[in-house]
C-alpha cells in the first residue's frame, strides 16, 4: 500500500493524461482538476459516558456543470481533505461516463466508527447532517453511503433534513432502506457493475469467464456482492480479503458462506472454506484472471503492480491503482476497467432511487437490474470507441476522455455568467 500518493494529484494526472485528446481549452480543463468548494467542519458529539468528543468532517462539491452533486459519505480514520476532493472530483468524471445527469461530490468523517456505540454514530451523523442542511437538497446535492456507512446511516439523514425542514424529500439522499424510500437493487449495484463490466471485458478480449478464478480484495459491500454475482456468472472465487488478511482456496470456494463467516465472526479470516491464510498485500499478486480491488484507494502502487499477474483489474474501489501503477498495467498489457466505469453501478441505481423518490413510484428489482445492465454496457461500448479511435494507451484514459468531452461540453453550452 503505498502511503505517498495524494489521491487528489492522482485524480489531477488522470485528468492531464486525457486532456490533449478531448476538445477543450486549457482553462476549461483547468476549471474541471480543482473542487467548486469544500465545507471542513468540526462536529460536536456527545458520547455515552457524557463527554464529548469533536470529530472534523467534510463535504467537497466538486463540479455541478451536468447537475445536482453527487456522491456518498465515508467514515473512516484515513479521511482528510484532499481524499475527499479527489473522490467527490472521480463522481464527476463517473457521472458523466455513465451519462447519467449529475455533477460530483463526496462526504467524510474522520472516525473509526468500530470504536463507537450505534447510539453515538447516530448523533453524530445527525450533526453532520444539520451541518450539511444549507448544502444539500434534491435539485443541489445528494449524499450516498460509501465506506462504514449504509442504509441506516442514510436513514438518519434523510429523517434529520425532512425534519430541519418541514417536509417530506426522500430524494434528498439514496441509498435508503426500501421503506425509507430506497431502490430494490441499490445494495448490490457497486458489486453488480463492476461484474457487468468485467463480463464486457473479457468478451472484449475474446476469454471466457466461465471457471475464470477470481481474487477480490475488500469483503464489504462492494466486495462481497461482486464475489457473489461472479461465482453466479459461473466464475470461481479463490481468494478474498479484509482488513484483517486473507484467504486462499485454488479450487474456489462459495462466496456466500466466506460472508457468513465475516458475519458472524467479524473478519473473513479463519474461514473453513479456505486451504490457506494470505496477506493483502499476497492477494493482489495471486495468478488470477480478474482481479477485484474493493477496499481503498492506493491498494496497488508501482512497484507492487510489477508483482501483479492478474489479466484483468475490475476497479469495485475508487481509486486503488496509483498513476504509478497504471503505467506498469499499461506495459504489461494488462487490462483496467477504471473505477469510473467498473463501480458506476452504485450512483446509478442511487439515479434511480431518486427518479422513483421524485415520481413517488417504485419500479421493480428486474427493471432496475435490466436498466442497469443497459447502462453499463453502452457506457463500455463508449469507452472502447474512445480507446481505440483515439489509440490510448488504457481504459481509464478513454473514460477520461469520453466524460471530460462532456463535462466540458456542458460548461461551455452553458456560457459564463458574469
Ligand atoms: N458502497 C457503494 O455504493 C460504493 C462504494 N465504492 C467504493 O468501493 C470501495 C469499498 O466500499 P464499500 O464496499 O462500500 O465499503 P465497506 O465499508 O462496506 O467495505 C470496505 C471493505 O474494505 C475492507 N478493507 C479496508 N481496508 C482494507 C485493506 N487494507 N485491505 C483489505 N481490505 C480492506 C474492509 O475490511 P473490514 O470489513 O475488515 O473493515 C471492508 O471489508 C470503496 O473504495 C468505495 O469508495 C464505489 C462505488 C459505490
Ligand atoms: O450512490 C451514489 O450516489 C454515490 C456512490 C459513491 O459514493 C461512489 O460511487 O463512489
Amino acid at each position: 500500500m503505498s502511503e505517498q500518493t495524494n489521491p487528489f494529484e492522482s485524480l489531477q494526472s488522470q485528468i492531464d493524461e486525457a486532456s490533449p485528446y478531448v476538445d477543450a481549452s486549457d482553462d476549461v480543463i483547468e476549471r474541471l482538476k480543482h473542487p467548486e468548494r469544500v465545507l471542513e467542519t468540526n462536529l460536536t458529539v456527545e458520547l455515552d459516558d457524557g463527554s464529548l468528543e469533536r470529530f472534523k468532517a467534510f463535504r467537497s462539491q466538486f463540479n455541478g456543470d451536468r447537475g445536482p452533486y453527487k456522491g456518498g459519505i465515508r467514515y473512516h480514520p484515513g479521511v482528510s481533505r484532499d481524499e475527499v476532493k479527489a473522490l467527490s472530483g472521480w463522481m464527476v468524471y463517473k457521472c458523466a461516463t455513465v451519462g447519467i445527469p449529475y455533477g460530483g461530490g463526496k462526504g467524510g468523517i474522520i472516525i473509526d466508527p468500530d470504536e463507537y456505540s450505534a447510539d453515538e454514530i447516530e448523533r453524530l451523523t445527525r450533526a453532520f447532517a444539520k451541518e450539511l442542511r444549507p448544502l444539500i437538497g434534491v435539485d443541489r446535492d445528494v449524499p450516498a453511503p460509501d465506506v462504514n456507512t449504509g442504509q441506516r446511516e442514510m436513514n438518519w439523514i434523510k429523517d434529520t433534513y425532512e425534519t430541519l425542514e418541514n417536509t417530506t424529500q426522500p430524494g434528498v439522499i439514496t441509498g435508503k432502506a426500501l421503506d425509507s424510500g430506497g431502490s430494490e437493487g441499490r445494495v448490490e449495484a457497486t458489486g453488480r457493475s463492476t461484474v457487468l463490466a468485467a463480463r464486457e471485458a473479457f468478451d472484449y478480449l475474446g476469454k471466457d469467464l466461465e471457471d475464470a478464478t477470481v481474487a477480490v480484495q475488500g469483503y464489504g459491500n462492494a466486495g462481497w456482492i461482486a464475489a457473489k454475482l461472479i461465482d453466479e456468472m459461473g466464475a470461481k472465487v479463490v481468494a478474498a480479503s479484509d482488513s484483517s488478511g486473507g484467504v486462499y482456496n485454488p479450487d474456489g470456494f462459495d462466496p456466500v458462506a466466506a460472508k457468513d463467516h465475516k458475519h458472524e465472526t467479524g473478519s473473513i479470516s479463519g474461514f473453513e472454506g479456505a486451504t490457506d491464510e494470505i496477506t493483502n498485500e499476497d492477494i493482489l499478486t495471486l495468478d488470477v484472471d480478474l482481479l477485484i480491488p474493493a477496499a481503498l484507494e492506493n491498494a496497488i502502487d508501482g512497484d507492487l503492480a510489477e508483482s501483479v499477474q492478474a489479466d484483468v483489474i475490475s476497479e469495485a474501489a475508487n481509486g486503488p491503482l496509483t498513476p504509478e501503477a497504471d503505467q506498469v498495467m499499461a506495459d504489461k498489457d494488462v487490462l483496467v476497467i477504471p473505477d469510473i466505469l467498473a463501480n458506476a453501478g452504485g450512483v446509478t441505481v442511487s439515479y434511480f432511487e431518486w427518479v422513483q423518490n421524485r415520481q413517488r413510484f417504485y419500479w421493480s428489482e428486474e427493471r432496475v437490474n435490466e436498466e442497469l445492465e443497459s447502462i453499463i454496457v453502452v457506457a463500455f461500448d463508449d469507452l472502447v470507441e474512445s480507446y481505440e479511435e483515439n489509440d490510448l494507451e488504457s481504459f481509464r484514459t478513454a473514460a477520461y476522455v469520453v466524460a471530460l468531452e462532456r463535462v466540458a461540453g456542458a460548461f461551455e453550452e452553458a456560457g459564463t455568467f458574469p
